[in-house]
């Protein structure tokens, strides 16, 4: 028997950001592989004008359960929603939930967060650093706790380039820092923000930086580990290849690759690129729970949850596998064929993005108009353009991660808890991996059946069609500006001419005497 699974039978479970993409793979492996946990509590808020209980009716039929529900078809029963707004004083948790939290939980597990980097600096401390705040309070004061696990980033230091599996010293005095945005005006906050996050690439990384370092602060009150994963991207495994739910980190930027949309982007092709498939992180994040309470380690544990030490692959790679899968896989209704320009040169990539980005955007943008409709391609490329801006930080240069941790964790695990909560990424094959990751994208995030395949490459076949179409069209039309204004380009046109009417003549001549 798994000792992991069995930790977890009985217990009481806290999870923050159940909703999001982490949290739900964490629960749903959660259920799984223990289905006799005692309850998983969930703090969930209302949104988009859903009540906490129609998203989490909503949420429970997601295909991500398919397999619990087929293990345990009752799961949902376990799963008890509690009202939270992690922004708000206390929680915003009623003092009846509170009580119930205080008197049951056994495991937390803090996944929420705003991931956003284009964050404004004041949403993003409150919730990131004074909602971590808060719920720290709240575990204090929790009467069975057995450990406290701490979602961060492996990029929340990432304004050094070698990362080792501590907490570093926080740039400011969080308590100063949050008491200052409390009163400051809000623009004036947006004005200073480039000066208070100082060489961190965003509000997200900084924010995420200060949380772990409150973290730390609680050690002394109950077990914490941190837990620091690279980017985030679609599972490997479980609960089944290729499982993703939203378009952050790599998986916006691939769809895009994959319309053919995006067609140039700026990477450094030599760069580590520190991907890491949702269900490591997941097994490491319940492995760790477990180790923090069970065996106790007397010093705080910080997991380097990263790929890029262990297995390295690089942007360029990604770029090949994404592209070459998708000629194979196509998406449905490309606005291009799939092709990715990868390079760290700006003043290339501006060409780039001019000719293969901006130009096709107006051309079809303007075609649109023709025939009546709303232009809106140079609309989808400002934002893809955005989007490329704020994670070009990421993809132009790499880190180091020491993954002493992890190593030692997996030490420390039976052959069935290893094989059960896998984490060991020495084993992952990429191309498989993207492969797996662009058909889970196609299939998951964008819903398009594989039946559909054969229908979007004959999309593709038109598309090269209408290309060929249009460059040779172009080129002549060049050709004739040249020749109506230079004698020479004339005279060479008139010389290639005859060469060809020459040999045509010689061919046909040659031909009628062998008949
Ligand atoms: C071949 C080459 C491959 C190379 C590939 C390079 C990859 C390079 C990755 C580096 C990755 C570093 C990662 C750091 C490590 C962490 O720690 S990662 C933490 C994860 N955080 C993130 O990735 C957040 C990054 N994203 C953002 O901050 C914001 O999305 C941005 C970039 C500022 C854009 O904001 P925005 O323009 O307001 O758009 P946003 O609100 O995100 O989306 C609006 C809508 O469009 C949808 N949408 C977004 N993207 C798409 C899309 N592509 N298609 C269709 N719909 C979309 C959204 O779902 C959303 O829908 P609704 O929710 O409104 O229904
Ligand atoms: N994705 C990635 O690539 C990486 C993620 N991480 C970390 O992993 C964790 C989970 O990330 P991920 O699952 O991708 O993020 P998501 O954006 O998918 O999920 C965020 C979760 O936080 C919840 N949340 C946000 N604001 C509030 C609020 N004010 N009150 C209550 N809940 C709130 C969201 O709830 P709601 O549904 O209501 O919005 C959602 O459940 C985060 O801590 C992140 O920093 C670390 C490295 C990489």
């Amino acid at each position: 028997m798994s000792s992991i699974a069995a930790y977890y039978n009985g217990k009481t479970v806290l999870i923050t950001g159940a909703t999001g993409f982490m949290g739900k793979v964490l629960m749903e492996k959660l259920l799984r592989s223990s289905p006799d946990v005692e309850a998983v509590y969930i703090l969930v808020r209302p949104k988009a004008g859903q009540s906490m209980q129609e998203r989490v009716a909503n949420m429970v039929k997601s295909k991500v359960f398919d397999r619990v529900r087929e293990d345990c078809p009752n799961f949902q029963e376990k799963i008890k929603p509690i009202n939270a707004e992690l922004t708000q004083p206390n929680l915003a948790i009623s003092a009846k939930d509170s009580q119930e939290l205080l008197s049951q939980v056994n495991v937390v597990f803090h996944c929420a967060a705003t991931v956003r980097f284009d964050e404004p600096l004041k949403h993003a401390l409150l919730l990131n650093v004074m909602g971590t705040q808060q719920l720290l309070l709240l575990a204090r004061q929790m009467q069975k706790l057995e450990a406290f696990i701490h979602i961060s980033t492996a990029y929340a230091n990432c304004n050094r380039r070698n990362i080792d599996e501590v907490i570093y010293p926080p740039p400011v005095e969080t308590k100063k820092l949050c008491d200052l945005v409390e009163w400051l005006d809000e623009s004036i906050i947006q004005e200073i923000t480039p000066k208070l996050i100082g060489d961190w690439p965003n509000t997200y990384t900084y924010t995420k930086a200060l949380a772990e370092y409150l973290v730390q602060q609680e050690k002394e009150h109950f077990n914490v580990a941190i837990i620091r994963p690279s980017i985030v991207g679609a599972s490997w495994h479980e609960p089944f290849p290729g499982w993703i739910d939203n378009f952050n980190g790599a998986s916006g930027m691939i769809i895009a690759a994959g319309k053919g949309i995006l067609q140039t982007v700026k990477v450094n092709n030599d760069a580590v690129a520190d991907l890491i498939p949702v269900d490591v992180v997941i097994n490491l994040i319940l492995a760790a729970g477990w180790y923090t309470a069970v065996h106790r380690p007397k010093t705080m544990m910080v997991y380097n949850c990263t790929t890029g030490g262990i297995n390295p692959f690089c942007w360029g790679e990604i770029g090949y596998h994404v592209i070459s899968t998708f000629k194979r896989n196509p998406l449905e209704q490309a606005f291009r064929i799939p092709r990715a320009q990868t390079t760290s040169n700006h003043l290339i990539n501006q060409y780039w993005i001019t000719v293969s980005h901006k130009a096709p955007a107006m051309l079809y943008d303007f075609y649109l108009r023709l025939t009546g409709r709303k232009p809106r391609m140079m609309k989808i490329f400002n934002r893809l353009h955005k989007s490329m801006m704020l994670l070009e930080y990421f993809t132009c240069q790499s880190w180091e991660w020491s993954s002493e941790n992890m190593n030692m964790l997996m030490t420390q695990l039976s052959p069935e808890d290893r094989r059960l909560f896998n984490f060991d990424v020495r084993q992952l094959h990429w191309s498989e991996y993207i492969e797996n990751y662009c058909i889970g994208a196609k299939k998951y995030l964008l819903n398009e059946d594989m039946s559909g395949i054969p229908a979007a490459k004959q999309h593709l076949r038109k598309l090269r069609n209408i290309q060929y179409a249009f460059n040779t069209t172009l080129l002549v039309i060049i050709w004739r500006i040249f020749i109506a204004r230079s004698q020479m380009a004339r005279n060479i046109w008139y010389f290639v001419v005859s060469l060809c009417y020459k040999f045509l003549s010689y061919f046909r001549a040659s031909s009628t005497l062998r008949h």
